[in-house]
């Protein structure tokens, strides 16, 4: 089979044939650079309508024979380009007599890392302009595991460049010049899986008008956020008990951020792959990949069905080209628990809980998260006793060894008994934690434990802080629910289970902020300010 593919979901006007039967890729791409300042989406559909046809031009030249199919990028991305670039499909499967495949852009990005790779069912990092986040594949879909909750990566680095006057795109200058920095501090935000930069980009803005030099903001820009990326993609490795892990986006040509994914799985005997940067960055390639997949699975469109989608979300694609085992495996629990931050072992009624230095992290943003994390958990973990909250008691806290020894709790975790009534139990948990103004931080189900009796204890609340704010109690509430749309088969029962129980001893007003989270459409691609 050979497929076509377009692309021009932003910056890129791309055209590709792949040829499935010699498994080859021939990508044609032009981009869009604006004069001044960040992509303008005007601009960039005058770009797509120039250069569009073009592309596709050059790419039918150079197949080898006619095409099977035309595969196009259907969103996310900005609704000019998209409906442009849409418009340039729809017209050659038509001329050309051929199926009609339209692809979700970020599941390519993934997708193309699984295709070149032959891992089968790896967890995946998208790291590109306008979106960050992790998927897996479960239940026949690929599920969001974890995302920013405000820009995407390369928006974030972008919007830094424009602040110092540097032309778009900003991400290589980052790269260039943080090779010549020293390290900084800035924030480090991660809740549960959850990440975001928009802290992180303030304070660079503000450390660089105070002075820093710029290399240093670059390189502390660098070392903080990838270090976040990485630390999720390593929770959502954990969480899965999966070995496999592949990289996508724009950011994914950045060399130190692909040496921390491959430390990361180095230490953890996981299996790394970043394609090469054509198939990093916006392309066609990706597209015609993918839609190659589809095809062969008479996963087509009719051109009348066949609209744009510029907030199309991964988790809403029906994955009809697998028909293979879901993302999550059984983890052994017995023994040692290797957790994605430390080694738990146990001792009769006690447990002793390391924190493992990780050798990706900058030696001194590694220090700083091990011991605040554990100073943390060894204050909040009493302090919610205090509250009447169920958790372990804590025997004895080494700050400077990054360890505690805590009560051996539960008789397993929640996620080997979810029932409504234990997640009830944790409702009311979290709703008596926020009470004291303590947010827990990562709330999920291998984070509570229960007892055959049916007693729910909350633990690790290593990532957790004391705050007055709804936006981060609510917060608390999308990282439990997230983690059980990713474990759990009714979800939905349990869900509900959960809120109406907070509901009883919480404030409304969390829930409300819940609901206006999950609304927030952080896909949009079209955030590009
Ligand atoms: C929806 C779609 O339009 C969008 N595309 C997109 O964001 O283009 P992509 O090619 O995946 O990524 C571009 C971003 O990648 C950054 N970038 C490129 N090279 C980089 C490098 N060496 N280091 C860091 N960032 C880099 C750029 O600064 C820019 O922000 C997306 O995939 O989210
Ligand atoms: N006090 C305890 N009593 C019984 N089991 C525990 C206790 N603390 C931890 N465990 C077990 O060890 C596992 C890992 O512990 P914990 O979540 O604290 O580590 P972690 O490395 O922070 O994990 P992650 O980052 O993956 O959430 C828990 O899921 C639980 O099964
Ligand atoms: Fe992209």
């Amino acid at each position: 089979m050979r497929v076509l593919g377009v692309e021009g979901t932003a910056w890129c006007a791309s055209a590709a044939v792949f040829d499935a039967d010699a498994d080859s890729v021939d990508i044609f791409s032009e981009a869009y650079e604006p004069a001044s300042g960040g992509i303008h989406p005007r601009e960039a559909a005058e770009h797509m309508r120039e250069h569009v046809p073009q592309v596709v031009e050059r790419a039918l030249d150079s197949a080898d024979g006619p095409v099977d199919a035309v595969a196009f990028s259907r969103g996310p991305g900005l609704g000019p380009c998209l409906r442009i670039a849409g418009t340039a499909a729809r017209a050659l499967a038509q001329s050309l007599d051929v199926p009609l495949v339209g692809v979700n852009h970020m599941v390519a990005h993934l997708e193309i890392g699984r295709h070149r790779s032959g891992f089968d069912s790896p967890v995946c990092l998208n790291a590109s302009g306008a979106n960050a986040h992790v998927l897996g594949y479960h239940g026949g879909r690929y599920r969001v595991l974890g995302e920013t909750m405000d820009t995407g990566i390369g928006n974030a680095l972008d919007k830094f460049t424009r602040h110092v006057g540097w032309s778009h795109p900003g991400g290589p200058k980052v790269e260039e010049h943080a090779k010549d920095g020293e390290y900084v501090e800035f924030p480090y935000v991660v809740k549960g899986m959850d990440f975001s930069f928009s802290g992180i980009m303030s304070a660079a803005k503000q450390a660089y008008d105070d002075g820093e030099p710029v290399e240093n903001v670059c390189c502390g820009l660098q070392e903080t956020t990838f270090a976040m990326l990485t630390e999720v993609a390593e929770r959502a490795l954990s969480l899965s008990g999966r070995d496999e892990l592949v990289l996508g986006g724009g950011v994914g040509q950045n060399a130190r951020l692909r040496e921390m994914l491959a430390e990361m799985c180095e230490a953890r005997d996981a299996k790394f792959y970043a394609p090469e940067p054509r198939f990093l960055r916006d392309n066609a390639g990706m597209i015609a990949v993918l839609g190659a997949k589809m095809a062969a699975a008479g996963d087509t469109l009719d051109v009348e069905d066949s609209g744009v989608d510029s907030d199309f979300r991964p988790d809403e694609v029906p994955v009809t080209w697998r028909d293979d085992e879901d993302l999550f495996v059984a983890v052994d629990e017995r023994g040692d628990v290797k957790g994605a931050e430390a080694t738990v072992t146990f001792d009769d009624d006690r447990v002793r809980k390391a924190r493992a230095s990780k050798p990706y992290r900058h030696p001194e943003l590694d220090e700083t998260l091990r011991r605040e994390r554990t100073r943390q958990e060894a204050r909040l973990t009493s302090a919610a006793r205090r509250d009447g909250v169920p958790t372990p008691v804590v025997f004895d806290v080494d700050v400077h060894g990054h360890t505690l020894e805590l009560e051996r709790v539960g008789d397993r975790d929640l996620r080997d008994a979810l029932t409504s009534e234990h997640v009830a139990s944790l409702g009311r948990h979290l709703a008596a934690l926020h009470d004291a103004d303590i947010v827990h931080g990562d709330p999920t189900t291998r984070n509570a434990r229960v007892t055959d009796g049916g007693r729910v204890i909350a633990i690790d609340f290593g990532l957790g802080f004391t705050s007055h704010e709804v936006e981060d109690y609510a917060m608390d509430l999308h990282v439990f629910e997230q983690s059980l749309a990713g474990t759990a088969a009714d979800a939905d029962v349990l869900r509900q289970a959960f809120e109406a129980a907070y509901a009883e001893d919480g404030d409304a007003e969390v829930l409300d902020r819940l609901r206006d989270i999950e609304g927030r459409g952080r896909y949009g691609g079209t955030v590009r300010d």
